[in-house]
């Protein structure tokens, strides 16, 4: 059996506070409700650090630079209708004020708290280096 390979990039941003935003994805959209890491799929010709430049962009409305994007670890997760291979950086520093652009919800998260937002199957391995993080 072989799965579309769909690559996401994906970004845990961290306040002073070593609190985590996530996003509660929209109405309508697959998954939609679920609380995930802001982020989205890496088209084709971009890196997945200009993904993740164009959508913090897009989604919050911040400008993050590729030299404040670090590599955590990734999510590698088999749905029913594609593979989903998702690298997930953390970011600590940006510009501007963040905002909704296009989820239902943001939250501010400490990583022990993680676990009380329901996230899509796939990203439920990535809380513990979270928690290990910070
Ligand atoms: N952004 C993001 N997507 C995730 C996470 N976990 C997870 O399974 N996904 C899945 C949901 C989607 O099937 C897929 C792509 O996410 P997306 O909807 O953000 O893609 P996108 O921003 O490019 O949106 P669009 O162009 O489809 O509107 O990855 C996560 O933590 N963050
Ligand atoms: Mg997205």
């Amino acid at each position: 059996m072989s799965a579309r390979l769909l690559i996401v990039a994906a970004c845990a941003l961290i306040d002073a506070d070593g609190r985590i935003l996530i996003a509660k994805r929209p109405a309508g959209k697959a998954m939609a409700g679920l609380w995930e890491f802001p982020g989205g799929k890496v088209e084709p010709g971009e890196t997945p650090e200009q993904t993740l430049i164009r959508e913090l962009s897009e989604e919050l409305g911040i400008v993050v630079r590729e030299a404040c994007l670090a590599p955590l670890t990734f999510a590698s997760h088999s749905y029913p209708d594609f593979h989903l291979l998702m690298p997930l950086y953390v970011c600590r520093r940006w510009e501007g004020q963040v905002t909704t652009q296009h989820h239902t919800e943001l939250a501010w998260v400490r990583p022990n708290k993680l676990r009380d937002y329901p996230m899509p199957p796939a990203d439920e391995p990535l809380i513990p280096h979270l928690t290990a993080l910070l």
